[in-house]
């Protein structure tokens, strides 16, 4: 179910009692296509809205130009609802914690019986029923400086530095749910950073974060892009003895929309 209207206030008819909305980017049907659940059948509930600007950001329409429609909570149930096959829930975004609601609807559907899995920037905590937080802190490779920002005027850059890292938040999150933290990597300078970055993480909290739940992935939204990055990542994996995970419906269906 894509969602094309750019009115962000609109009330949908089957809204909750309670009122509780969401902006919504998509709904779609898939197998997960990253990370250690990769291949599983299972439904994305996409928000709109985003507290980060990256560069290379994959859903453009979430974050730099966020589009969506104002759903009910009860209408995106419907919607998870009607794919009878599916018992894997992804929650994305745009960064879906930055909304209030989302607990909301992770309530709904851990009462339905589903597996949640939140994909964020890690720069938020909520308490919700979440299964797997699929947790992507960003490096320094992913702000929009000038010459990167697909506005062209680096107007987000230090913005989206300053809010990037929260070691705090990242150790609350590591602490309250089953994790995996899954890196975007565009080169092998990222890796010095992705080390410091977990021996702080690892300082912060009691929590055991192994390498098996440390994931390197590719930057790239193209198979040509990625035919490019991912055995160099794969690489970088083994070389650190971190895991590679690959973008599957970058392979299986390239850059086709609701994938
Ligand atoms: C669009 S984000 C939404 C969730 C959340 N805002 C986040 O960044 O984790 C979904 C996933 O796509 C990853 N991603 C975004 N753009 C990408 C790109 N060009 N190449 C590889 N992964 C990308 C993010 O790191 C994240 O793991
Ligand atoms: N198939 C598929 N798997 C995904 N895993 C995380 C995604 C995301 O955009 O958060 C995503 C996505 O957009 N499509
Ligand atoms: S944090 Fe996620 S949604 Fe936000 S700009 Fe980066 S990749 Fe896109
Ligand atoms: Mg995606």
């Amino acid at each position: 179910m894509p969602v094309n209207s750019t009115a962000d206030s609109e009330p949908s008819s089957a809204e909750t009692s309670d009122g509780a909305t969401l902006p919504i980017n998509e709904c779609f049907y898939s197998l997960q296509g990253e990370g250690t659940l990769a291949g599983v059948p299972s439904v994305f509930v996409r928000t709109s809205g985003c507290n980060l600007r990256c560069w290379f950001c994959d859903s453009y329409h979430t974050s730099w130009e966020p589009t969506h429609g104002q759903l009910g909570i009860d209408d995106v149930v419907a919607e998870v609802e009607s794919h009878e096959e599916a018992d894997h829930v992804v929650l994305t975004g745009g960064e879906p914690l930055i909304h209030e609601q989302s607990v909301d609807l992770l309530e709904r559907l851990d009462e339905l019986g589903y597996h949640t899995t939140v994909e964020t920037n890690g720069t938020v905590y909520r308490d919700a029923p979440i299964d797997l937080a699929s947790i992507s802190p960003k490096l320094a490779s992913s702000t929009p400086t000038e010459t990167r920002d697909p506005k062209g005027d680096g107007e987000w850059a230090e913005r989206h530095d300053e809010r990037r890292i929260d070691i705090d938040t990242l150790a609350d999150l590591v602490d309250a749910y089953d994790s995996q933290l899954k890196f975007v990597v565009t080169g092998e300078d990222d890796l010095p950073e992705i080390e410091n970055l977990l021996d702080r993480v690892r300082n912060a909290t009691s929590t055991t974060v192994r390498d098996s739940a440390v994931l390197l992935m590719p930057e790239g939204v193209t198979r040509e892009q990625l035919d490019v990055s991912r055995n160099a990542v794969a690489e970088l994996a083994m070389e650190y003895g971190y895991r590679y995970t690959p973008r599957l419906h970058v392979d299986l269906w390239n850059d086709a929309p609701g994938t």
